[in-house]
């Protein structure tokens, strides 16, 4: 195997610093730092021979950009040992031969000891508990808990029978079913993620507004479309606006003469107008539009709207929506006040708040929109008392989910990554689809070009503006490169996967119209697929046949967490989800992941991902060892992002991209996610850069912007400052969500944009969103 003329990544056998060797490739500058380095390492070598004691790499300390690229040409004469004694391979111990041309990978050496294999000697592996877990967001087999039972009419009830295939409700629908046909007073709805909670507010205002139809025609009136607006749900996000307008659209239909509607940013405002216009009975919206037509759209008549339900209340809260709300909810209060004269329809609105996860953040809420709610949670000891609403409390994934993390050292990263997809995809069935969260767009683009790039592909930066076939064949004329190719084949599975398995990608910097048949796709795509996308789809998307959740870059925040894990497991379904995280304080996160209430929690490490992804594949004459087909698998990819400018560019991008969104955790997350224990160095090895952090800059970026182009004391100094303003990477993450033009979410993203920026120096050119 070529070298590439690169030596930074290869360990030299003793004797290579004798003759001197002519280095090629890099810069000048590199090539005299190289000479400067390798001159500084031989006296230091003869220093050691003479008895100096060894100097070995402090993994804690982040090591100067000299010391990395020390450590990197000039082996230690004997080298740090990274496994507690466990693993012996793939160091100069013999164990496995050296590469046909003298060399290993540095993929294996120099990563850093993890907490858990200093304790390993002296503790216990942990028993997992293995005995078969009863899904806790299933529908209830009670046979008492039927729709009739809890009041639904029997139309609707066999509607949901028939059409919908849901036979008994769940928990919370239980529950919701029972309060909110019954009384009108305001309510929380907390559950597990997957429980149903969309037709637990769904179902109880359909059967109201059902029953006001029937009073209508008892009293000889017509209930029709323009009888007035009676529901109203508001959401975040466009997509999740979109997924409750279809499955209300779903439910309506047992009582076509109930209209409802859907007002969201990137539509046409005047298409909106002429539907509302027409008349709707529930609205779904997302509240930057709604306020919008509040004040623009007069024949948009709110007085009779009695349901008023917020949908994930925290995130509207998060996303800085408040000003939105509560003009809404004022709007509502005033308009609601005019006398009904509709028969049946109730004197005062209710209110319903709901989420899996419920936080501090809805006390304002509740300020603004609700009056002595009652909380209803499927597992009541949540909450301190009917009617309190729980403070920063612990929630649940569902039971069924089978979590687990990965330790992996920044070197190994990427390479892992593809590991856990291989052995994923590896047999037909065993995982359908999977969805991998990462921090920012940037790093979407480039691990979904990774994932999908073509042996030989010959791509100059030309062609970023040039329209083109997309990888699966579709036409993408007129569009970028930025929004081309949204989604592909997985190249990497070829000949590892029995099928062919495609990869999409998604994230807020993508516009409405791409983002929408994106998210159609990879839903409706009865191939094997992968998803790769940002925190925009952690909130209550609702995708089939999700087996497999990974969260390869941390959450924002345990909230995050739980949401995106709950993209799997829906329903009383199985599924899985596994998180990276890195040696040292990033292991400080399971104690995080435990508050989760997980029923178990599998561990595992680099090199056995490595061992099962890389495993030599059945039948292949010239079998590799799983360490040389994992490194020949990272050399490849480092090659390919050499050979291409853009791929360049994009890995260059997605590295600052990370840190930055890195360095913004929740203030109570940051001594376990600290980028000061950050090795640059090593991380710049997960984007297949061979750069050294100081040089990775994205051209067209203003000079001395850059947190990774910025010296280590700068670095740091940075990274404290950011640490110490109290900035949540929710302003970052949350930027995900409301990217966009002219509509609600856009306005989300500049209030959010706004605050960012103002403890953020700097950061304005790294894009999160
Ligand atoms: N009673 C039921 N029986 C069977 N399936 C159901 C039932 N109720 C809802 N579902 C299905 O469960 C899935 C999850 O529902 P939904 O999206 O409402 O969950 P959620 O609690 O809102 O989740 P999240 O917290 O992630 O938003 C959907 O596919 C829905 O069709």
């Amino acid at each position: 195997m070529a070298d590439d003329g690169m030596l930074l990544n290869f360990d030299l056998s003793p004797d290579a610093f004798a003759p001197i060797k002519r280095l090629k490739g890099g810069s000048w500058k590199d090539r005299l730092t190289a000479r400067k380095s390798a001159e500084y390492g031989r006296q230091k070598a003869q220093e050691r021979a003479a008895g100096a004691p060894q100097s070995i790499p402090n993994y804690g300390e982040v090591q100067s950009e000299e010391e990395e690229y020390i450590a990197q040409v000039q082996p230690p004469t004997k080298r740090a040992r990274t496994d507690g004694g466990q693993k012996g391979k793939a160091q100069s111990t013999g164990a496995v031969p050296l590469r046909p041309n003298g060399y290993v990978s540095s993929l294996f050496t120099y990563n850093p000891r993890t907490e858990a294999d200093a304790k390993k000697e002296t503790e216990p592996a942990p028993v997992q508990d293995e005995a078969p877990v009863e899904p806790s967001n299933a529908p209830l087999s009670d046979e008492l808990a039927t729709f009739t039972n809890l009041g639904l009419s029997t139309t609707i009830a066999s509607h949901l029978l028939k059409k919908l295939n849901i036979k008994a409700p769940t928990a919370i629908q239980r529950k919701a079913l029972q309060h909110l046909c019954t009384t009108s007073t305001d309510a929380f709805l907390q559950a597990e993620t997957g429980s149903g909670k969309t037709l637990a507010y769904l179902l109880p205002i359909v059967h109201h507004i059902c029953q006001i139809s029937q009073q209508m025609k008892d009293a000889g009136q017509k209930f029709t479309r323009e009888s007035g607006l009676f529901g109203l749900i508001l959401a975040p996000t466009r997509e999740l606006s979109k997924q409750i307008s279809t499955v209300l659209e779903g439910l309506l239909s047992c009582c076509h003469w109930v209209v409802g509607g859907i007002v969201t940013g990137g539509e046409s405002k005047q298409s909106e107008k002429a539907r509302l216009r027409k008349g709707i009975n529930i609205l779904v919206a997302t509240p930057g539009r709604l306020a919008d037509h509040l004040n623009n759209t007069e024949v948009l008549d709110v007085s009779k709207v009695r349901w008023l339900v917020l949908d994930e209340g925290d995130r509207l809260m998060e996303l800085g929506f408040e000003q939105d709300l509560q003009r809404i909810v004022g709007v509502l209060n005033l308009r609601g006040r005019a006398p009904a004269t509709i028969p049946g329809l109730p004197e005062r609105r209710t209110t319903v708040l709901c989420s899996a996860t419920i936080k501090a953040n809805v006390e304002q809420l509740r300020s603004i929109a609700l009056k002595d709610a009652v909380s209803l949670a499927v597992d009541p000891a949540e909450f301190t008392a009917e009617g309190d609403i729980p403070k920063d409390q612990t929630f649940s994934a569902p039971a069924q989910l089978k979590q687990s993390y990965a330790i992996v050292p920044p070197k190994q990263r990427l390479v892992s990554l593809t590991a856990v997809l291989r052995q994923a995809f590896r047999r037909k069935g065993t995982v359908m689809k999977c969805i991998v969260f990462i921090d920012a767009a940037d790093s979407v683009d480039f691990h979904f070009e990774v994932l999908t790039r073509e042996k030989g592909e010959k791509v100059d930066a030309e062609e970023l503006r040039i329209p083109r076939l997309s990888k699966t064949g579709k036409i993408t004329q007129g569009t970028t490169i930025a929004e081309a190719n949204t989604d592909g084949l997985a190249t990497f599975l070829q000949g590892i996967s029995s099928g062919d398995v495609r990869v999409f990608r998604l994230h807020g910097s993508l516009q409405q119209h791409t983002r929408t048949s994106t998210l159609k796709a990879f839903a409706n795509s009865t191939d094997p697929s992968i998803l790769i996308c940002t925190d925009v789809m952690s909130r209550g998307l609702d995708l089939p046949n999700v087996d497999l959740v990974v969260e390869y870059d941390p959450p924002a925040s345990k909230d995050d967490h739980l949401h995106r894990i709950g993209r799997t497991a829906r329903a009383g379904k199985d599924g899985r989800a596994m998180i990276f995280l890195m040696p040292g304080c990033e292991e400080g996160y399971t104690e995080i992941l435990k508050e989760g209430k997980p029923r178990n929690i599998t561990k595992h490490d680099a090199d056995e991902l490595l061992r099962k992804g890389f495993a030599p594949e059945k039948g292949v004459v010239k079998e590799k060892s799983w360490e040389e087909a994992a490194t020949d698998w990272q050399i490849d990819v480092e090659r390919w992002a050499l050979e291409h400018p853009k791929h360049l560019e994009q890995a260059r991008r997605a590295y600052q991209s990370h840190i930055r969104a890195y360095a913004t955790h929740v203030a109570g997350e940051r001594q376990i996610f600290d980028l000061k224990q950050m090795h640059l160095g090593h991380l710049a090895k997960a984007f297949a850069l061979r750069d050294k952090p100081s040089s990775i800059r994205v051209p067209g970026q203003r000079p001395g912007k850059s947190v990774a182009g910025k010296s280590k004391e700068v670095r740091r100094a940075q990274a404290g400052k950011i640490a110490s303003t109290g900035t949540k990477r929710k302003a970052g993450g949350a930027m995900e969500d409301v990217e966009g033009g002219e509509n609600d979410e856009g306005e989300g993203r500049r209030k959010m944009v706004a605050k960012s920026r103002m403890a953020m120096v700097g950061a304005s050119e790294f894009n999160l969103g």
